[in-house]
C-alpha cells in the first residue's frame, strides 16, 4: 500500500520521457515507477556508476537544477539521429564516467572433451573422419592399440600401433587415461596427447567402445561430454558389418551379439546420435550441433586430466 503510494506520488511528479530518475527530494521516489528497479543495479541507489546519470543532460531536453554549483557541470549527449556514432559513443563515456570495456561479458568456453561410443560397426571412424575434416579446433586423440593395421590405415593417424610388450609397458608407466583388452587386443588412450591439446584451447574426441565409455565416465564424470551412436536397427548395423567386409564369420557373430547387449547402455550417455543409412552428413551435422550446444552452456564442462 505504501509502495503503491510511492509510485503513484513519483508518476504524477515526473514528467521526463527520458529518465526514470529526477532529483527527488526522496531517494525512494526517483525508482518508483518501476517496483523492480528499486532492488536492482539499476537503481542509482544502489549503482554509484549510474548515479553518475544525474549530471546527464540531452540537447534539447530542460534540467531545472543545472543551476545547481555545487555539481559538476553536465554532460551533453548528441542527437542519436544527426549526430556521429564515435562521438555518441564517446559522449556516453563522459555521462557514465567510465570507458566502455571491449572485455567479452562472459568468458571463452572451456575446451571440451567429447567421447564418441557405439557398437562395433555403427560408424564412430566414418562419423570421426567427417568432422576431423570439418572441424579444425577438434583434436582426435589417437588410440594406441596393440591390434594390426587394416588396409588403408596409417600408424601415427588412425591409431598408434604397438607390441603388445610396448603397450603393457604405456600401462606399467602410467600413461595411459584409460585401456582395455578388446577381441584380444589392447586399445588405450595416451594422457599426454589430451593435456597438451587441452592446453592449446583445442576440444579433445575420444573414440572408445562401450565398455571404455564406461570407465571414462567413472574417471571424467560430468567434466565430459558423452555420445552415443547407434545404427536405425539391428538389421543395418549386420549389413554394415557384412559390408566392411573385415571380420571373419566368427568375430562377425561375437560383434552382433556384443551390440545386442551394447544398445541398452545408451542411458549412461548425455546424447544418442541415430546414424541411418545413407544418412552419414546428417549424422556428422548432429554432432557438430552437439558441440556448439556444449559450447554455449552457461554451466561450462570442465574436464582435466
Ligand atoms: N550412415 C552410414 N550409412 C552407410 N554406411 C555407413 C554409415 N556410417 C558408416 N558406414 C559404413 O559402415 C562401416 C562401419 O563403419 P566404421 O568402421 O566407421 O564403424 P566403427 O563404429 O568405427 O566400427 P569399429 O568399432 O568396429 O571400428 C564402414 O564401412 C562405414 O563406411
Amino acid at each position: 500500500m505504501i509502495f503503491r503510494k510511492l509510485c503513484t506520488s513519483i508518476s504524477t511528479s515526473n514528467h521526463n520521457p527520458f529518465f526514470l530518475y529526477t532529483k527527488s527530494p526522496d531517494p525512494l521516489h526517483r525508482f518508483c515507477s518501476n517496483p523492480k528497479l528499486l532492488f536492482s543495479q539499476k537503481n542509482p541507489i544502489l549503482n554509484p556508476k549510474i548515479q553518475s546519470l544525474s549530471n546527464l543532460r540531452l540537447f534539447g531536453s530542460s534540467n531545472s537544477s543545472m543551476g545547481d554549483a555545487r555539481r559538476p557541470p553536465a554532460v551533453s549527449i548528441p542527437p542519436l539521429e544527426t549526430a556521429d556514432k564515435l562521438e555518441v559513443f564517446r559522449a556516453m563515456e563522459a555521462a557514465l564516467g567510465s570507458p566502455f570495456s571491449s572485455d567479452p561479458f562472459v568468458p571463452n568456453p572451456n575446451p571440451l572433451i567429447i567421447v564418441i561410443s557405439g557398437p562395433s560397426g555403427v560408424g564412430k571412424d566414418a562419423v570421426i573422419k567427417k568432422l576431423r575434416e570439418s572441424r579444425e579446433s577438434l583434436h582426435f586423440v589417437v588410440t594406441a592399440t596393440s591390434r594390426a593395421m587394416r588396409p588403408g590405415e596409417v600408424d601415427g593417424k588412425d591409431y598408434f600401433f604397438v607390441s603388445k610388450d610396448e603397450f603393457l609397458g604405456m600401462i606399467d608407466n602410467n600413461e595411459l587415461l584409460e585401456y582395455a583388452l578388446v577381441y584380444g587386443e589392447y586399445k588405450g588412450i595416451p594422457k599426454q596427447q589430451i593435456r597438451e591439446y587441452m592446453a592449446k584451447g583445442c576440444d579433445i574426441v575420444l573414440r572408445v567402445d562401450i565398455q571404455g565409455a564406461k570407465t571414462l565416465r567413472g574417471i571424467l564424470g560430468r567434466s565430459a561430454v558423452f555420445v552415443f551412436l547407434v545404427a536405425e536397427s539391428e538389421e543395418a548395423l549386420v549389413k554394415r558389418l557384412i559390408d566392411r567386409k573385415t571380420e571373419s564369420k566368427e568375430t562377425l557373430l561375437v560383434r552382433i551379439a556384443t551390440a545386442k547387449e551394447e544398445v541398452k547402455h545408451v542411458k549412461d550417455f548425455d546424447y544418442v546420435v541415430v546414424n541411418r543409412e545413407g544418412e552419414l552428413e546428417n549424422s556428422v551435422m548432429l554432432m557438430k550441433s552437439i558441440i556448439d550446444a556444449e559450447k554455449a552452456r552457461v554451466d561450462q564442462r570442465n574436464a582435466t586430466i
